[in-house]
């Protein structure tokens, strides 16, 4: 009797502990899912700032992604080819309609507190940025971008900026600009020259991306840099997997699901990791034979990114910083490139304006040098005005590490920031009324920018976390454009539909064609 009774007793017990922690998990979830939540929809709302709601699991998600695939079913308007701010973000150009400059998103329950006044943005990036970090990429595509410079927090990312910067100093790179030139040269010849003179139809999106890949290939390794090109096929694989894959993120643990698409993923990563660690192996040996013999790490043309992260950095390290540099310098450069020569395609006469000065500056056929390269003013000007118009990263997140005050609101922490980079480079409050016209004399002299305000021109991003690759970008694609200019003319193919999109960074939707003619 005794027995039954205290069995009873202890399955009651168990039954109520399962109760118990039920009630407990369910709590936890509400509160994730939907308390929290709209607790802190109220707190923002008491400081005015308010946005499109939130929807239980899915925040804005949904209504985001159906702005945003509604506006790329249309190409740009014809007349206003460069207003493109509501094709790209449309859901920004939508809300801030609604909301004010100031509105709240969610992605899924994680609150986006989207900003655009130039002052607030220095107060994030700049004057409170050590109160944010910057936002943490889901797993499957820290993967692929690999955990280097852009995904690495605190005193590790401080450490490694530290041993990196001198590599990206200008006068470690000018010594890369006879190989810039020299590789366009080649990519033209191959392409466009070597066709018999006639005109030839060139996609740039496509033609372009070999530039970046082997220039950052021996900014990082010296020499050998076709190996590089290896890397790079397998992380665009990776990359166009792991993109896909991600938009299932709201599956908890879809990645580690044994699906197709991420055992590829899964190989791929081993592959890349693979042909990395061979290369860095090699290269380590060779920089610890020169310092035993007391050889300096020269290689003769720049001291390469290998030179300064094989005394300082383990294997593994090294091997996803070199996944990071190569994502973060490829796709952006690539995608400068695209849009300059597409706006110079657009604009005959800058386009003759700036042959006109790479021809009197460089010579008929010359390759840049150096010292060509402060000479090549309108060419500058023209890249700055394409990142203006086009920013290859449009947007950057910070996350807020405690609470802190923005522009008289409190920021609770675990909110992320939304600085939307194009929306700040088209708006007419800062750039005047004809923001959204290209009109590369803007940057006529030197601090235009800075003058309209500290935060009005931000390609680069800005505070500590600005593109350390800056100057090499800059340099990469005032020459490339110079040779281009010497030796084509070109304009837009009549194939060309001119439709920015950004899809992790602006691209072309439809792709670049423009016909080329050999001068
Ligand atoms: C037109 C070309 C480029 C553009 C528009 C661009 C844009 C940016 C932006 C906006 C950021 C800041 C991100 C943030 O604050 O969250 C950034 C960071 C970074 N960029 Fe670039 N980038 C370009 C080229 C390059 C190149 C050529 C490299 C190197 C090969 C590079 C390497 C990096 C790295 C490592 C970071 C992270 C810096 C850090 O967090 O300390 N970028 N880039």
């Amino acid at each position: 009797m005794w027995a039954w009774s205290s069995s009873s007793w202890q399955q009651g017990a168990l039954a109520a502990a399962a109760c118990l922690f039920l009630l407990m998990a369910a709590a936890r979830l509400m509160e994730a899912l939907w308390w929290r939540p709209r607790r802190l929809e109220r707190h923002f709302a008491r400081y005015g700032v308010r946005g499109p709601g939130y929807r239980f699991f899915f925040g804005s998600s949904i209504e985001l992604i159906r702005l945003m695939v509604d506006a790329s079913s249309r190409p740009a308007r014809p007349e206003a080819p460069h207003d493109a701010l509501p094709r790209v973000l449309a859901f920004y150009h939508h809300w801030r309609k609604l909301y004010g400059p100031k509105f709240l998103i969610w992605f899924g329950t994680t609150p986006r507190l989207t900003i655009s006044e130039p002052d607030l943005i220095r107060e994030v990036l700049l004057s409170r940025a050590e109160h944010f970090e910057r936002y943490v990429a889901p797993p499957l595509i820290r993967q692929f971008e690999g955990m280097g410079l852009t995904n690495l927090h605190g005193d590790e990312w401080a450490r490694r900026r530290k041993l990196l910067t001198p590599a990206f100093h200008t006068e470690n790179l000018k010594l890369l600009v006879p190989f810039v030139g020299d590789t366009v040269q080649r990519m033209l010849e191959e392409r466009v020259l070597s066709v018999g003179g006639g005109e030839v139809e060139v996609d740039v999106a496509e033609w372009y991306p070999r530039l970046p890949q082997q220039v950052i290939t021996l900014a990082t390794f010296g020499r050998n840099y076709d190996e590089g090109s290896v890397v790079f096929r397998l992380q665009d694989e990776h990359a166009s997997h792991a993109t896909a894959a991600h938009s299932k993120v709201f599956i908890p643990g879809y990645r580690f699901i044994p699906t197709q698409r991420n055992r590829c993923v899964w190989r791929l990563d081993r592959e890349i990791k693979r042909t990395l660690a061979k290369f860095v192996a090699g290269l380590q040996s060779r920089h610890g034979r020169r310092r035993d013999e007391g050889r300096s790490d020269d290689n003769g043309m720049m001291r390469d990114l290998m030179s300064f992260m094989a005394p300082a950095m383990t294997s593994d390290e090294i091997i996803e910083e070199c996944k990071n540099l190569f994502f973060a310098g490829k796709e952006t450069l690539t995608n400068l490139l695209t849009w300059a020569t597409v706006a110079l395609a657009m604009h005959p006469e800058w386009q003759d304006r700036a042959r006109r000065e790479v021809v009197s500056v460089c010579g008929r056929r010359g390759l840049p040098a150096k010292d060509h390269l402060p000479k090549l003013k309108t060419l500058g000007m023209i890249v700055n005005e394409t990142l203006r118009l086009y920013p290859p990263a449009v947007a950057v997140i910070r996350k807020a590490k405690r609470d802190v005050e923005v522009g008289g609101c409190v920021v609770p922490k675990g909110t992320e920031v939304l600085v939307p980079i194009m929306a700040v480079h088209h708006d007419r409050d800062v750039w005047g009324s004809d923001a959204t016209e290209f009109n590369q004399d803007r940057f006529a002299d030197a601090g235009a920018a800075e003058r309209r305000h500290q935060m009005a021109f931000l390609p680069f991003g800005g505070g500590a976390r600005v593109c350390i690759g800056q100057n090499l970008a800059i340099m990469e694609a005032k020459v490339a454009l110079a040779v281009v200019l010497q030796r084509c003319e070109f304009r837009l193919s009549p194939a060309y539909v001119h439709a920015p999109q950004v899809l992790m960074i602006l691209n072309p939707q439809h792709g670049a064609p423009l016909i080329f003619r050999p001068l």
